[in-house]
């Protein structure tokens, strides 16, 4: 037997917000082993969100070497990693030590809020939109990048002179698991740094001029689908994207018209648009995916801020349950919200809206509510923000999707996948591979090295597991989200201007 034929893994390795996982994938794209581990979230100040990159590598290498022991495996045995990654979260760190210089500042994280609106005001919000097809704010790597720059004393010199590095989370972990040798991130990470012309694929000059940002610390884009390195025990690296894009290239979305969101701790609906760069009048992102090679691709993007995250926020700091599962059954126990409306504008909102000065909100309250009602009133949360990407996205593309196709972690809740598919009056299919994001990564890593001839060769894997139609009646439906519509409007712009940097 050959080396090659020997060689008969690949691993994912899925940096999310919350947790680091590994997930080993066979020939055929079935899940061999999984491993997992959450990690510390930091907010040192209200509207701030910090991880500690250190702890971010030290998680996604632990969890790379369990699934192996786990599976029983060799790092021998593994033809390819594939890596995908929470986007936008920047990390500076020093060339020579291998430590940040700071926490990496996490993609929610609104402290750049100020610097956003230096940029208005200087008039730049048309070029980032023509160039690098986002809107002006602070969920982007640019302007945390320049927090860093600004804020950590010298930081800026150093960088010029070439001893400090910059990186999405991909870049990061591929600098440490190549050992320092590999600096590079690829199309679908770099488009959303602000700091990247999606249309001519390079780093933008005048953006890197707008917010004094030393080239020299910049990685070399890439591909999404190519050998970028090797990791110290020997295996190839050969697959990169951001987790939204790998998602939509794991339910393999690479056709113009597909479309799949996403219900992690932010909810990410993404449509492909092909060559097309399709420019949003309704708040949408423009940015890069992956076509059926893994080359550039165009997509629209809704990006809601907060999801999964809401129903963290019930068990963690509410405290009114005890895991994300059991709201399923609290929301499930009352016939509807009881009036009840949760805005979970924690840090801000994102599409449509753009708004980083909203906060969250409770409306409704009588003497009658109890927590089940709020518990609902969070999971219909996550379901009403879908429908306000959902139909901004339609007008911009004008399609209409015959079916939302859906992933991450709270699709296995049976009562907000009803509650979704009755919202949009649209049907949802849940498939039965919930991996998407990881088996993107896979995949790209797979096609990379010539483990998967084709994308064709996979196909059979989109098996859906559950269709959910929609059941309510349309006045009923839209009377329902003119309440919602009427509670954002109330959230509005609520953070004093002032007080947000
Ligand atoms: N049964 C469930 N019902 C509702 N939300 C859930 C459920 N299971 C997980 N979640 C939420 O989904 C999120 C985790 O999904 P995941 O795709 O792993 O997120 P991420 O990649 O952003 O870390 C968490 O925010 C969690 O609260
Ligand atoms: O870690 P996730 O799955 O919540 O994804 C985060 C997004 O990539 C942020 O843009």
């Amino acid at each position: 037997m050959t080396d090659s034929q020997n060689k008969n893994y690949i691993i994912a390795l899925d940096q999310g917000t919350t947790s680091s996982r590994a997930i080993i994938f066979d020939r055929d794209a079935n899940v061999v082993c999984t491993a997992q581990r959450e990690f510390q979230q930091h907010y040192p100040q209200a509207g701030w969100v910090e991880h500690d990159p250190m702890e971010i590598f030290a998680t996604q290498s632990a969890v790379m070497v369990e699934a192996l022991a786990q599976a029983g495996l060799h790092h021998d045995q593994v033809a390819a990693i594939g890596i995908t990654n929470q986007r936008e979260t920047t990390v500076v760190w020093d060339k020579i030590s291998g430590r940040p210089i700071y926490n990496a500042i996490v993609w929610q994280c609104r402290r750049s809020t100020e610097i956003c609106e230096q940029l208005k005001r200087d008039g730049h919000e048309q070029y980032i939109s023509d160039t690098t097809g986002l809107v002006t704010d602070p969920y982007f790597s640019g302007t945390k990048l320049k927090w860093i720059l600004d804020n950590v004393e010298g930081s800026r010199e150093r960088a010029r002179n070439g001893e400090l590095l910059f990186g999405t989370i991909d870049s990061w972990l591929i600098w440490k698991f190549t050992g320092g040798k590999t600096h590079v991130t690829d199309y679908t990470n770099a488009s959303r740094t602000m700091l990247f012309n999606i249309h001519t694929l390079e780093w933008d000059s005048k953006m890197l001029e707008v917010l004094d940002i030393p080239r020299e610390m910049l990685p070399e884009v890439k591909s999404s689908s190519e050998i970028y390195g090797r990791t110290k025990s020997g295996i190839a690296i050969g697959g990169i994207a951001g987790d939204q894009q790998a998602a939509l290239f794991g339910q393999m979305c690479v056709e113009p018209g597909q479309a799949k969101n996403t219900y992690g701790t932010g909810c990410f609906l993404l449509m492909n648009t092909g060559t097309n760069a399709v420019k949003s009048t309704h708040g949408m992102l423009t940015t890069i995916a992956c076509g059926p090679k893994g080359e550039v691709a165009y997509a629209l993007e809704g990006a809601v801020f907060n999801g999964g995250s809401t129903v963290q926020w019930l068990r963690d700091e509410l405290k009114i349950i005890n895991d994300a599962h059991d709201t399923e059954y609290f929301a499930s126990k009352v016939k509807d919200s009881n009036g009840v409306y949760l805005v979970p504008a924690f840090t801000g909102l994102g599409a449509p809206y753009w708004d980083p000065y909203a906060r969250g909100a409770l409306f409704g309250l009588t003497r009658g509510v109890r927590v089940d009602h709020i518990i609902r009133a969070a999971l219909e949360s996550i379901a009403y923000q879908t429908r306000d990407v959902l139909d901004a996205m339609q007008q911009d593309s004008g399609e209409r999707l015959k079916a939302l196709r859906v992933d991450g972690g709270a699709v296995a809740n049976n009562f907000l996948m009803q509650f979704q598919a009755d919202i949009l009056g649209t049907m949802v299919e849940r498939p039965q591979m919930r991996e998407t994001t990881a088996l993107g990564a896979a995949y790209l890593a797979g096609l990379a090295c010539g483990f998967w001839g084709s994308l064709d060769e996979l196909r059979g894997k989109a098996v859906i597991e559950r269709e959910f139609e929609p059941a309510l009646e349309e006045a009923c439906k839209e009377k329902l989200y003119a309440g919602w519509k009427k509670a954002v409007s109330r959230t509005r712009d609520w953070e004093p201007h002032e007080e947000s940097h």
